[in-house]
């Protein structure tokens, strides 16, 4: 397959032929790069999960142990049974994920895989290499944003006429949601619109080696729904084997004074191989149109709330969201023009590093399609630099029924960017 010489290999390989399976982690460009492996499909894909050497565990990541198939099979089909969640409200008491057995990520993914065969192929997405000269010596922090489409909104309110009610299976969604987290295997990853954190997210990424926290919505719109799963929610999560978590701190967004319903998570981490510190935070703002100066004044105050964080910019932030703002909005400019000194990553794909992506969301509801650009991974501009960003679907790979659909679970595209600290004089705020 020819590739420009800016892209880096494939991310996520998985146009399976008939009969074959396509086998292999999504390295970034830090890591080595391994052509796909096309063999024959095994009988037993979960057999094979377990006997496979192809693909490769990521530093940090665990390996495991004993009987690695059977303890995966439990791993995922308990979280088919998500009921228990919903039945005991208890909303922010984790679970305790120190009992619980480390797991491959190469056989997590391959079961995902066996689950989702009747499913057309997903696309490939391939890494753009964006280094102009990357004095770093530390790998770089890769991050993912993605707003994953609450299961009880996707299914009960967000009507998405086009997308088969068949293509919003739990089971099957949840394990096309974690084929992505697992082919791109980042670092940090923000979630939003998270209805199954306790019985799903929190207890396998935990078993992948990363420290979550959820903090979900007041008055989540997934309670009104027949059937739901507890409220929708921000998540992070982060591998503990990379940082160290400093501070953390979960914030209901105010406008105009008054408490709303839409929240952040900040955190502050410390590279384990580097030492530095930086803040990471992830939200979700107020939907639909008409709610313009709400947004912007959420905007103010988590740019407020930050400010405090990282002691007025002298900590590097990340910031990862679902702003339901386009880049004309006045929350977007608020970020633009902050004295935090952000940039916004997926700037950097365009030709001119100036314009944003012509949409991170495509859907089309009774009142027609809607194809906006709404979600963003803002970065201190002099403090870090965006080595790599995943490409996003191409008009033609979305599909005319657009998103969700049978081969990409959200409505939105995930976004994911590797980070490397600046070193040397750009790096003074
Ligand atoms: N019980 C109570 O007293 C209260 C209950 N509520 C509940 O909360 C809801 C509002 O919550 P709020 O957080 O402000 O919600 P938002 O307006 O922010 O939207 C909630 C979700 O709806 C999705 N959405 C956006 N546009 C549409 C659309 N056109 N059709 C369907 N879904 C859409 C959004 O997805 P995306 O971001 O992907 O666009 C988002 O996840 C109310 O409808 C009510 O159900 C709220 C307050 C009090
Ligand atoms: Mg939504």
């Amino acid at each position: 397959m020819y590739q420009s010489p800016r892209r880096l290999c494939s991310a996520l390989l998985l146009r399976d032929a008939p009969g074959l399976r396509i086998s292999s982690l999504a390295p970034g460009p830090r890591r080595p790069l391994a052509p796909p492996v096309l063999r024959p499909r095994p009988a037993s894909p979960r057999l094979q999960a377990a006997a496979s050497g192809a693909g490769r565990s990521r530093p940090g990541t665990v390996s495991s142990m004993g009987n690695g198939t059977s303890r995966l099979y439990s791993a995922l089909t308990k979280t088919l049974n998500s009921s228990a969640a919903a039945q005991h409200p208890e909303y922010l008491v984790s679970a305790d994920a120190e009992h619980l057995e480390p797991i491959d990520p190469k056989e997590l993914l391959e079961e995902c895989r066996a689950v989702l065969h009747t499913r057309p192929p997903r696309y490939q997405r391939d890494f753009v290499d964006l280094r102009r000269d990357c004095r770093s010596s530390h790998p770089p922090i890769r991050v993912m944003q993605w707003n994953i489409l609450a299961q009880a909104l996707g299914e009960g309110k967000d009507n998405f006429v086009q997308c088969p009610v068949e293509a919003l299976k739990w089971e099957e969604r949840k394990c096309l949601i974690l084929e992505e987290i697992l082919a791109y295997q980042p670092d940090i990853l923000c979630l939003q619109e998270v209805d199954h954190y306790f019985d799903t997210f929190q207890p396998l990424l935990s078993r992948l080696g990363y420290q979550g926290t959820f903090f979900p919505k007041p008055w989540s719109p997934c309670l009104d729904v027949e059937h739901n799963n507890g409220p929708d929610g921000c998540a992070l999560f982060f591998l503990q084997s990379r940082f160290k978590l400093i501070s953390s701190t979960n914030i209901r967004l105010t406008a105009m004074n008054l408490k709303t319903n839409q929240v952040a998570i900040a955190q502050t981490l410390e590279c384990r191989e580097s030492g530095r510190q930086f803040c990471v935070a992830v939200t979700h703002l107020k939907a639909r149109t008409g709610w313009e100066r709400f947004r912007s004044a959420q905007g103010c105050d988590l740019l407020q709330n930050l400010q405090d964080i990282t002691q007025e910019a002298k900590i590097p932030l990340i910031v990862c969201g679902d702003f339901n703002a386009e880049p004309t909005e006045e929350v977007y400019k608020h970020f633009a023009s902050s004295s935090l000194n952000l940039n916004s990553a997926y700037k950097l794909l365009s030709p001119d590093g100036q314009s944003e992506p012509p949409y991170t969301t495509w859907k089309i509801r009774t009142s027609g399609e809607c194809r906006h650009t709404l979600d963003y991974i803002w970065y201190s501009r002099h403090a870090l630099s965006v080595t790599s960003a995943l490409d996003l679907l191409t008009e033609e790979q979305i599909g005319p029924n657009r998103l969700p659909s049978f081969h990409y679970p959200s409505d939105h595209l995930s976004l994911v960017c590797d980070f490397s600290f600046n070193e040397g004089p750009d790096e003074l705020l």
